[in-house]
């Protein structure tokens, strides 16, 4: 490890026309391209790290600008040295005295951020010749506690806190590891019910993916109450009473819109709703939370919540009742660790947002770890899985069951295979150039 040093930055903008087949719709994202500003970390040895961040589409080229930023300060360091001082090369990235009026992490530098510390989490995980999410597990608390930024979240959670969290997880993590490796972790599917499917074909998705075995299933709402009852109802009736249904509105109403539509939809009880308005709104989705708490209906968010900062907000506001870490939005794995252990500390579930490309490669090692050496819990917990894209990842993830199996390659499950990375390069890739043509 004391010899890779960082030689080379490079980034490319890929993108998927899943929008052509309404893959991923929403009611704010009608016709999303899942895409990646993707990095590729190349050193002075044969070991590379590989990174990306998620966007749907357009944009992407404004986020592989700021990745360019980003890379004069990553150029030259060695591994060693970055991860001596994980946090203080966080800050160096987070807080650039010039970069930073350009954030402060947030926005479009904070999914810079995050490509290039993802690349850099990967390159430590295959130097260790681990997944990351067992190089996470093993580490030892100390030294995992000074990875993360704790500036703006000490009167939420001290680094003693932090620590006395991971130290009172310690019991069970052998068999806690052992469990997972045996029978994976539990996850729950987006895939049978984007907003711009029809009826047939949420009715097929859904009964292919009730016979794999799925039993906890999210559904696309926001745009039309009327539809929004007609696609709940069916669905329902096909899951049954027993299984598990979620709703996301993906930002679409006002506070009393959001109170007012979800009532109408309370009958067919959804465990939570995801992203009733605006991602900034903290109180607002307070105010929401406890007008649906006497439905039983929690309030879910994170997929677009910048940071740490924001996060502590949601938990001291008691505005959140599912935390949705995404491994791409956030400053990567340093500030997801100090959100799981706010989570901890406030005793609310993590269950991560997957829906993108790459996201469930990535964020499957994140729940892996908060399983194993922080919540000991699997109760209303689970992963998000979609299933697409998957074919053009080095190491993609496995369902069985309806549960993630913990990866067994070395690193963080980034690596895109060279040939679709090269096909699906925007605007220059073949697929894109077949489009223009058309
Ligand atoms: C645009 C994305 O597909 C978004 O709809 C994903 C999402 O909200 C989720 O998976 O949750
Ligand atoms: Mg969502």
């Amino acid at each position: 490890m004391p010899g890779i040093k960082i030689i080379n930055v490079k980034v490319r903008d890929v993108r998927f026309p899943t929008s052509l087949e309404q893959h991923g719709s929403d009611a704010m994202h009608t016709d999303p391209d899942y895409s990646v500003a993707y990095v590729v970390l190349e050193t002075d040895t044969e070991l590379k790290g590989y990174g990306l961040t998620f966007t749907v589409g357009r944009g992407t080229e404004i986020v592989v600008c700021a990745v360019k930023a980003l890379s004069t300060l990553v150029l030259g360091k060695t591994l060693e040295e970055i991860t001596g001082d994980f946090r203080g090369f966080y800050r160096l990235l987070s807080s650039d005295g010039q970069m930073r009026w350009i954030g402060p992490e947030k926005g479009v530098i904070q999914l810079a951020t995050a490509a290039v510390l993802n690349a850099v989490w990967d390159l430590w995980a295959r130097a260790e010749g681990k997944p990351l999410w067992k190089l996470l597990a093993d580490m030892d608390p100390v030294k995992l506690i000074s990875c993360i930024d704790f500036r703006y979240i000490t009167d939420a959670l001290t680094e003693q806190e932090a620590l006395d969290i991971l130290v009172k997880a310690k019991p069970g993590k052998k068999t806690r590891e052992e469990q997972m490796l045996r029978d994976g972790y539990p996850a729950y599917t987006t895939s049978c019910a984007w907003l711009g499917y029809t009826d047939l074909q949420l009715t097929q998705l859904c009964s292919e993916a009730l016979a794999q075995g799925w039993t906890k299933f999210k559904v696309k709402v926001g745009a039309d109450l009327q539809d929004d009852i007609r696609r709940c109802s069916l669905i329902r009736k096909l899951i049954g009473p027993d299984n598990t249904l979620m709703i996301d509105a993906n930002q679409r109403w006002d506070v009393n819109e959001a109170v007012h539509w979800v009532t109408k939809l309370a009958e067919f009880r959804p465990l939570w709703i995801e992203e009733p308005t605006s991602p900034d709104d903290i109180l607002g989705h307070a105010s929401i939370s406890k007008a649906l708490a006497p439905f039983g209906i929690g309030v879910a968010s994170g997929e677009q919540c910048h940071n740490r900062v924001m996060f502590k907000q949601f938990l001291q506001a008691s505005a959140l009742q599912f935390v949705q870490i995404d491994s791409c939005r956030v400053g990567s794995v340093n500030e997801n660790l100090a959100i799981i252990l706010m989570a901890a500390k406030f005793n609310v579930p993590v269950c991560p947002h997957a829906g993108g490309v790459g996201l469930c490669e990535l964020v499957q090692h994140l729940i892996l770890f908060d399983y194993i050496s922080v919540s000991a819990s699997l109760s209303n917990r689970m992963c998000e899985y979609v299933d697409h894209l998957h074919e053009h990842f080095r190491s993609p993830t496995i369902i069985r069951n309806a549960h993630y199996t913990p990866p067994s390659d070395p690193g963080f499950s980034c690596e895109m295979l060279e040939e679709s990375v090269q096909k699906h390069q925007f605007p220059e890739g073949e697929v894109w150039r077949d489009i223009e043509k058309q």
